[in-house]
């Protein structure tokens, strides 16, 4: 794991900026007031590419006590809002939306995936409709996070369009992306060609790590990660957020 100072992009000449797409960041007013931000909990962006092992992490983290906002999760419970498959099936069409054995109207995941993962222009179409309503329910899990204690924002594309403003630290989970690749299509069961398709369609570790204070290499296997995750937990408590407030330790098992 690194620690990397915070490092200053000049947006003028990010690529980042100049990719035109809604917005997954979590802007906050109250970043104009410092007053405000101290009473608050310490929000975390996590981040990574697909297959990095940001669950992972995050399931470790959950264990140390902190709150977790899961972008992935999130974005179930959106796509499956009545008023949200309607605009699916009216944007991508109607056999995207499919009926369960009980009748009710649900998304076919993998008809969609096929859709955006292969055509840029209708990704577009999918973030725009999913990805403020993404970040809206982030911000109000986060909000729920007691001052002096964790929230962790976990987000693949956290990075994809900026940094965004209202968080406290991002950490970004890395490992090579054959080590990914392969991970995908051994533990999860993807196709080869699905999981290149959703790495085409991120930015890479190198543009991730332009934001990150700090890095978990995931390139080993799980008790490095563990081991990590723990150093990682240690030095966020340093943050002056938490400095007065104590923090539980994980309980067993
Ligand atoms: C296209 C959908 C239906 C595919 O569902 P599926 O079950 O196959 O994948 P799942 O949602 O579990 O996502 C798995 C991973 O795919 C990658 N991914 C998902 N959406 C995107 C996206 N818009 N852009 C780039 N990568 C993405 C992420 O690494 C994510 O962790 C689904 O991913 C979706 O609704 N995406 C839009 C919402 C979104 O942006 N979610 C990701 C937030 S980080
Ligand atoms: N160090 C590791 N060694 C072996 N397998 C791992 C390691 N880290 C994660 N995995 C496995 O690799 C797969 C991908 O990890 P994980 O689901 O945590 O990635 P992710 O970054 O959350 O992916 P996504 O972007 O899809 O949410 C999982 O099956 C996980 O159990």
């Amino acid at each position: 794991m690194g620690n990397h100072s915070p490092i200053s992009i000049d947006w003028k000449q990010s690529k980042l900026v100049n990719r035109k797409q809604p917005t997954m960041h979590l802007n906050c007013e109250e970043n104009h007031n410092p007053s405000k931000t101290l009473s608050r909990g310490l929000w975390v962006g996590l981040t990574g590419g697909i297959g990095s092992g940001k669950s992972t992490v995050t399931k470790l983290l959950a264990q140390y006590g902190a709150t977790i906002a899961d972008a992935d999760l999130i974005a179930r419970a959106i796509v499956s809002r009545p008023t949200v498959l309607t605009d699916i099936a009216q944007i991508f069409g109607t056999d995207v939306v499919i009926k369960t054995a009980t009748g009710k109207p649900t998304l076919n995941r993998a008809k969609l995936a096929s859709i955006v993962f292969n055509d840029p222009q209708q990704l577009a179409k999918l973030n725009a409709l999913t990805h403020p309503r993404i970040a809206q329910t982030a911000l109000e899990i986060l909000k729920t996070v007691e001052p002096g204690k964790v929230g962790v924002y976990d987000a693949a594309i956290l990075l994809d369009y900026g940094r965004p403003t209202c968080l406290d630290i991002i950490v970004v989970v890395t490992a090579p992306t054959e080590v990914r690749i392969k991970r995908l299509v051994e533990t999860r069961g993807m196709e080869l060609k699905d999981a290149k398709a959703r790495i085409a369609n991120q930015i890479t570790d190198q543009q991730r790590a332009q934001h990150a204070d700090y890095i978990i290499d995931n390139s080993s296997d799980l008790t490095a990660l563990t081991a990590s995750v723990q150093q990682l937990w240690h030095a966020i408590q340093q943050h002056p957020k938490l400095q007065d407030h104590s923090q539980m330790e994980p309980s067993d098992g």
